[in-house]
């Protein structure tokens, strides 16, 4: 895909979050890996009104080489697009429900998001890692994250949000809204009597097939 259809694609998928609510006021970035660098979403930007043309570029070395100031969060996107050299693209949000998974979820051990429904599994994969709290922006998680990113395709931010990559933008995005949906449907079910999730041999079915 050339830079201007990746420029293109990130306003547009996050006008479409923006607008079904995964994302309010100027929470949230995007990354996007490019053949030589990377976009990402300005500091302070509403991923609901993005600017192609003033999106951040950086270089390979992740220095900042035109548009607007990137977001705070360069520190995460980088820990998360080295440890996954597959990924071409990682989400962060502030969507509701995933949120108050990390808010719940032990900081440093995985999130009990159970496996419910297949989409789930092949989303977002057997583990969700819940990585201890920094301060937004704070370069010291770097470490933290990049070893979650190694174990799984997303993670949590203790009492922050998710962080989710995916091969391509397409990809993240969905797999952000799965995120968020089996976080609603985890935490509408928490205690129900009868719950009953997918059994391993499911799960390792599905992973088999779609992982
Ligand atoms: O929670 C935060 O402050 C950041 O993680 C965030 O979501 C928005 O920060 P910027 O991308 O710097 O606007
Ligand atoms: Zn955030």
């Amino acid at each position: 895909m050339s830079e201007a259809a990746a420029r293109a694609q990130l306003v547009e998928l996050g006008r479409s979050l923006f607008d079904r609510g995964y994302s309010v006021g100027t929470a949230g970035n995007i990354s996007v890996r490019l053949a030589d660098g990377y976009l990402m979403t300005p500091t302070n930007s509403c991923l609901g009104r993005l600017d192609a043309a003033r999106i951040s570029r950086l270089g390979p070395d992740w220095a900042h080489q035109s548009g607007d100031k990137p977001s705070k969060e360069v520190f995460l996107h980088r820990a998360v697009l080295q440890a996954r050299p597959e990924a071409g693209a990682v989400v962060h949000l502030h969507s509701t429900h995933a949120t108050a998974i990390a808010c719940l979820a032990p900081e440093g051990g995985d999130a009990e998001i159970p496996p419910l429904t297949p989409y789930f599994v092949m989303r977002i994969g057997r583990r969700l890692p819940c990585v201890p709290y920094y301060r937004p922006g704070d370069a010291a998680m770097e470490p933290a994250v990049h070893a979650a990113a190694l174990a799984a395709k997303a993670l949590l931010l203790a009492n922050h949000g998710p962080v989710v990559s995916g091969a391509t933008l397409a990809d993240a995005v969905h797999a952000a809204e799965e995120l968020e949906e089996a976080a609603r449907l985890a935490l509408l079910l928490r205690g129900v009597p009868g719950l009953r999730a997918l059994n391993a041999a499911q799960v390792d079915d599905l992973l088999r097939q779609f992982g």
